[in-house]
């Protein structure tokens, strides 16, 4: 505290030391160029500014909402690290068409200043664009077998995810995020999002009671989960973590997919009912708000300050395999 008291006598004695004649804007920025990183924190950080939301987990995991960090003070921990986070896109048969969208609004939004290697997985490499994209950052294109029904393409994701990370990316990369790829990023999705387990509040469900969660039901299933249980209904549109934490988690789900399959059940949101039933017996150390992935459906209530990420409005019936 005295240091930063010091810090704030200081800057107010090189401004009294400037020629009048500099504009009061000089000045200003001047000032603010000046401060270092702890009497930043001590403006931006110390005090609650969100109290409308849930921002802490009961298990102590942040929940990250817009207010809740300050974006500066974060790239600046995060930038001098030189981390390069994956991200696992699928645009199988007529998603391919998102794709484009996807990563024009990644360049500009997602991760920016930061090595991200875009790896996408589709059964039509010819037709990923060709973009050029920012220094450090690349695209990987994985050929694939397009799958005849939607909910196999979408289930798939979990055992491609595990192969890629065995393949190369835990020796690429320290983080990774699994995204859809029918959406946009509108503005900042950045390093604040890091941590070991990262999991999101579904855009329909973060205002619902436990027993609103669509959970798979059947005690047959390997993603059940009991009425009464639950944390949150976390989307399979977006989670990550580190690569081994992922690892981890797409390994499991996929072998609970495969089990269930075998005894001819298929969980009721696919994945995304198992990624549910991991993140409840396996909690996330970060959790981020609908602002992370949102529905535009859902216009824009009170709470959600900035959509960083959302998904494109889409006509099932023309774009998934057999809907
Ligand atoms: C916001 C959210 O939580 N979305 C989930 C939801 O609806 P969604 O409507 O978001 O699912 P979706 O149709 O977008 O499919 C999920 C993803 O699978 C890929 N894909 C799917 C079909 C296809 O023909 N080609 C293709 O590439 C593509 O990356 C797509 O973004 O339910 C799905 C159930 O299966 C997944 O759990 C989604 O993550
Ligand atoms: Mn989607």
């Amino acid at each position: 505290m005295c240091y930063i008291i010091k810090t704030f006598i200081n800057h107010l004695l090189i401004l009294t030391a400037l020629p009048l004649s500099c504009s009061p804007l000089a000045l200003l920025w001047l000032c603010l160029s000046q401060l270092p990183m702890s009497y930043m924190s001590c403006i931006f950080q110390l005090s609650p500014r969100r109290t409308d939301v849930l921002t802490v987990t009961p298990w102590l995991a942040p929940v990250v909402w817009e207010g809740t960090f300050d974006p500066m003070l974060i790239d600046a921990i995060y930038k001098p690290m030189n981390l390069t986070v994956a991200a696992t896109v699928f645009a199988v048969g007529k998603y391919i068409m998102f794709l484009q969208g996807f990563l024009e609004s990644a360049e500009r939004h997602f991760l920016v200043g930061f090595r991200v290697h875009y790896h996408i997985f589709t059964d039509e490499p010819e037709k990923v664009p060709p973009l050029t994209l920012a220094a450090g950052r690349q695209i990987i294109v994985h050929k694939v077998h397009k799958l005849n029904r939607w909910q196999d393409i979408s289930a798939s994701r979990m055992q491609l995810i595990q192969k890629v990370i065995e393949d190369r990316v835990h020796r690429e990369a320290i983080y990774m995020f699994c995204l859809d790829v029918d959406a946009k990023f509108y503005s900042r999705w950045g390093a604040e999002a890091l941590e070991l387990l990262v999991a999101q509040m579904h855009s329909w469900f973060y205002r619902e009671q436990r027993h609103g969660f669509t959970y798979e039901r059947n005690p047959a299933s390997k993603a059940y989960i009991p009425n009464g249980e639950g944390d949150f209904y976390y989307a399979g549109a977006l989670f990550g973590g580190s690569v081994g934490e992922v690892y981890k988690l797409a390994k499991m789900c996929h072998s609970h997919l495969e089990i269930d399959r075998a005894n001819g059940i298929e969980a009721l949101w696919q994945e995304e009912s198992h990624l549910n039933w991991y993140l409840l017996h396996n909690k996330p150390s970060k959790v981020l708000s609908p602002e992370y992935m949102w529905d535009n459906k859902k216009g824009q209530p009170g709470e959600i300050k900035v959509i960083r990420f959302s998904q494109v409005p889409k006509n099932y019936k023309e774009v998934r395999e057999n809907a």
